[in-house]
């Protein structure tokens, strides 16, 4: 099997499962899967498909520019410069971008402070933390329509193999080495923004003591 056709199915796995979550609301979402090295290439999810949709035509290889390699009417994620930042700065082998209402929320309310923290909570160990109330941060930029923009504003906080942003009002987009550590990654954050979310919640409607 091709390395192309082995890291096609990787990424298609990955993208069945987040569907599964129902995390492709209206078209969002973008994905990507690193497939050589040197020269960069990696599959990334055609621009404006129903990702819940598995099709021959869900990814396109494009090169280190997230320029397409072979001739094709697919275009490229909207998005594609983010993973090209990823890619190019860090050894990530996979980034995964999702619009949930939970991260959205999280977004819009912590926004202004530029980034959220969280501790005391056992999922933090899914991120390789173990020590007890260790506490975890994402950064929240804002939502450049302008994608050029926008993709210099998310390098600034590319720093390591693995990791993740907050787009403001838009969605989270995580990294990590493969795909199977991306998305763990992915559902830790998710499972995070939902939790505190319903604590807000229920805090507001005086069921669980505010602190
Ligand atoms: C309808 S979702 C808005 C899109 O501009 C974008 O944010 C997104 O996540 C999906 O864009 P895509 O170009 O399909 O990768
Ligand atoms: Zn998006």
């Amino acid at each position: 099997m091709s390395i192309v056709v082995k890291k096609w199915r990787e990424l298609a796995e990955v993208k069945a499962e987040l569907a599964a979550r129902d995390w492709f609301f209206a078209t969002s979402g973008n994905l990507s899967i690193k497939v050589t090295e040197d020269p960069l290439t990696f599959l990334v999810t055609a621009s404006g498909k129903d990702k819940r949709k598995q099709t021959e035509e869900d990814f396109l290889l494009v090169d280190a520019f997230g320029k397409p390699i072979e001739d094709t009417n697919l275009k490229p994620s909207a998005e594609t410069l983010l993973h090209v930042e990823i890619y190019n700065r860090t050894n990530a082998g996979c980034c995964l971008h999702v619009h949930t209402i939970d991260n959205n929320i999280i977004s819009e309310l912590y926004g202004d402070k530029g980034e959220v923290a969280f501790s005391g909570q056992e999922i933090i160990k899914a991120f390789g933390l173990w020590e007890e109330d260790a506490p975890v941060r994402i950064p929240i930029i804002p939502n450049y329509a302008h994608i050029p923009a926008l993709a210099k504003e998310f390098a600034k906080h590319v720093n390591g193999d693995a990791g993740a942003v907050l787009i403001r009002n838009h969605g989270i987009t995580v990294w990590g080495r493969d795909a199977f550590e991306a998305k763990k990654f992915l559902e830790a954050w998710e499972f995070l923004f939902s939790w505190h979310v319903k604590c807000l919640l229920l805090k507001q409607a005086a069921v669980l003591p505010v602190d």
